[in-house]
């Protein structure tokens, strides 16, 4: 039995007659320690999902377990604050006319005798200097906030912590060494994280689990690696990264598409199939680098964008728009347009649903 076990969880919101599902049966399984993160489009029900989980929401049906305790069920529910459960906003949320002490210790007991020392310790753990302790939440940097955030919800000795898109309103530098930071000091306090992020990049190096969601259903959830080297279908294909999703013929393990004979992660023969292959795995060589075997393309359009650029290519033997590829590549050193070129691929597509 994992540590989170969600089963059929479900919750609509809206009137009698024009509900709508926010979270529709969702079945989620996280093991002690790991880190999971929820992704999908806007409005596909990650924090509803989140909210269930905190106990700000009753489910409509299905269960949560915490660690072999059931705190939602058809008989169960345990209240927001009876649970071992930390949770960082978006915002931070900090009560703005309390201190950054106040704001830590918030779920410390009053009188407890090592309040003051507590304190001390979490500042420090989530990378602050002490001096911090006597500012108002305005006096600090949005992701000094954000920290102080985490410091608070760590101050509960929580054993599951939901992050609801914490990095969000940092600045891209800001948000990496955020999330890095937020990863080792959940990691050394062993606290089991669910982290909700529309960012792809992040969810794949933050987590050990990837779970996507769209329209209140999860699709699919499994290892960052195999999430976006093998989605179930286009939707979880395109949410986590450049994809290039073309049909083909698929006939002893061979894929038969625009790009020649390509090896597919398949023995079933079909007819009218989609595969997926990542930029990565193209190679576009022009001129004497060009190698041999591969597909001749002729580079149609480019658009630089600083350290890369995005390259439209023509299949020389493919007719009208299927004949045509967009390839991102790093910007030194690539093709002009109307220059002829050789295109590869390298290791195996993937078989799409
Ligand atoms: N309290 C509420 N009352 C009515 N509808 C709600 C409520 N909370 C959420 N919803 C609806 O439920 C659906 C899921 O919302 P939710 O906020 O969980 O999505 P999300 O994936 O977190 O979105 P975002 O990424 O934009 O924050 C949406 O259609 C939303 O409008």
């Amino acid at each position: 039995m994992s540590f989170l076990e969600l089963s059929g969880l479900r919750k609509s919101y809206g009137p009698v007659g024009a509900r709508v599902a926010a979270v529709d049966g969702v079945d989620l399984a996280v093991a002690s320690g790991g880190r999971t993160a929820i992704v999908g489009p806007s409005g596909c029900g990650k924090t509803t999902l989140l909210r269930l989980i905190a106990g700000f929401e009753r489910p409509d049906a299905g269960s949560i377990e915490l660690d072999g305790t059931r705190l939602a069920g058809p008989d169960a529910f345990v209240p927001a604050y009876r649970r071992p459960i930390g949770l960082v906003a978006q915002d931070g949320a900090l009560f703005p006319h309390l201190s950054i002490a106040a704001n830590i210790g918030f779920g410390i007991a009053r009188d407890a005798p090592d309040r003051q020392a507590r304190i001390a310790e979490l500042v420090r753990l989530v990378g602050l200097d002490e001096a911090f302790l006597q500012r108002r939440p305005h006096q600090l940097s949005g992701g000094q906030q954000q920290r102080v955030a985490l410091a608070r919800a760590l101050a509960r000795k929580p054993r599951l912590m939901l992050l609801d898109e914490p990095f969000s309103a940092l600045d891209t530098g800001l948000r990496a060494s955020m999330r890095k930071a937020v990863a080792g000091v959940l990691e050394a306090a062993g606290v089991t994280t669910i982290l909700v992020t529309h960012d792809q990049a992040e969810a794949l190096s933050f987590a050990d689990q990837v779970a996507v969601m769209r329209a209140g259903s999860l699709i699919q959830a499994g290892t960052p690696r195999d999430l976006y080297l093998r989605p179930r279908n286009r939707m979880v294909a395109e949410f986590l990264g450049e994809a290039i999703i073309l049909p083909a013929r698929i006939e002893d393990g061979r894929a038969h598409c625009l790009l020649g004979v390509v090896p597919v992660d398949s023995t079933v023969r079909h007819e009218a199939a989609e595969i997926l292959l990542r930029p990565e795995q193209i190679g576009l060589e022009a001129g004497a680098a060009a190698p041999a075997g591969g597909v001749d393309v002729v580079v149609t359009d480019s658009e630089f964008s600083g350290p890369t650029c995005t390259l439209s290519v023509r299949v020389a033997n493919g007719a009208g728009e299927a004949g045509a590829l967009v390839l991102r590549r790093a910007a030194a050193g690539a093709p002009e347009v109307g220059t002829s070129a050789r295109l590869t691929v390298s290791g195996s597509a993937h078989l799409l649903d």
